[in-house]
């Protein structure tokens, strides 16, 4: 059974205006599935959809086979604790008010009980907090500090470190590197690759960036007015059989 997947997602913002037409996927475990597609294509109505916090107009969203689109915030509430998000700017995903290591220890005190961890080890806070930090490559000195103390690649860390802390299944990571510069994307980017490899998550990687989705992506679908047009393995990128709106992608990124 797919970890994550959608059948045939209808959306509209306004009745007539489709966002995302018949949105179909699957995430195995472990798998980086990405999606590109330029912007105002639906990538991230799409990752609202799965997060919850916009509702669907027809098909399906499941995890585990189980049904998640559409529900309550209480029937949502077994689900955030395999599927968190990062992205795109760190700065509003930050508790400004939080020091570092409060806001990375919210989603383990928020889902309790519900969490058993394989990884990392939470008997000592504070110990629980600096493995945090290191898996992704900040000083245990950060701890101390509030978000505006930080750049804007140690927040996004930050973020990754939080997202991680529950040891989700799935991260949907919508642009995770945007508003980073291009040196602190490319390391962000290794950091991911490197998690995923250490703590087995899948990734939903969205992206308007076609070099990053296939630096890190096994299988690469493109969205193009909200339809998925093309999908294929990454050896694949630059067969001839790729969809003319895939190939005028890859011609912006040669
Ligand atoms: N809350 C909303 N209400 C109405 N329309 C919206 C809303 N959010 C997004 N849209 C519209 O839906 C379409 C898809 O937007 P979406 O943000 O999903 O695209 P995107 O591919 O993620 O773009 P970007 O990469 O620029 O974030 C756009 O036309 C946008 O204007």
């Amino acid at each position: 059974m797919s970890l994550l997947s959608a059948q045939h997602v209808h959306k509209s913002y306004t009745p007539g205006t489709p966002v995302l037409r018949d949105v179909s996927f699957t995430l195995e475990k472990g798998q980086c599935l990405g999606l590109v597609g330029e912007s105002g294509c639906g990538k991230s109505t799409l990752a609202r959809c799965l997060l919850g916090i916009e509702p669907i107009d027809d098909g399906s969203l499941l995890f585990e086979g189980a049904p998640l689109h559409n529900l309550s915030q209480r029937r949502l509430r077994p689900y955030r604790r395999h599927i968190q998000a990062v992205l795109q700017n760190p700065s509003a995903a930050l508790n400004p008010k939080l020091r570092i290591k409060d806001s990375l220890l919210d989603p383990y005190l928020q889902l309790g009980d519900e969490v058993r961890l394989q990884h990392f080890h939470d008997a000592n806070r504070t110990a629980f907090v600096r493995q945090l930090l290191e898996a992704v490559e900040l000083p245990s000195s950060l701890a101390d500090r509030y978000p505006h103390e930080l750049s804007g690649g140690q927040k996004q860390r930050a973020t990754i470190a939080r997202a991680i802390s529950i040891e989700p299944s799935v991260i949907l990571l919508d642009e995770p590197t945007a508003s980073l510069d291009v040196l602190s994307q490319a390391a962000v980017l290794s950091l991911l690759d490197r998690l995923r490899a250490q703590l087995g998550t899948a990734y939903l990687f969205i992206s308007h960036d076609l070099a990053a989705v296939h630096a890190m992506s096994q299988t690469i679908m493109v969205m193009h007015e909200g339809a998925i047009v093309d999908r294929f393995g990454k050896e694949a990128l630059f067969a001839a059989e790729r969809h003319p709106y895939t190939q005028a992608l890859v011609a912006m990124f040669e």
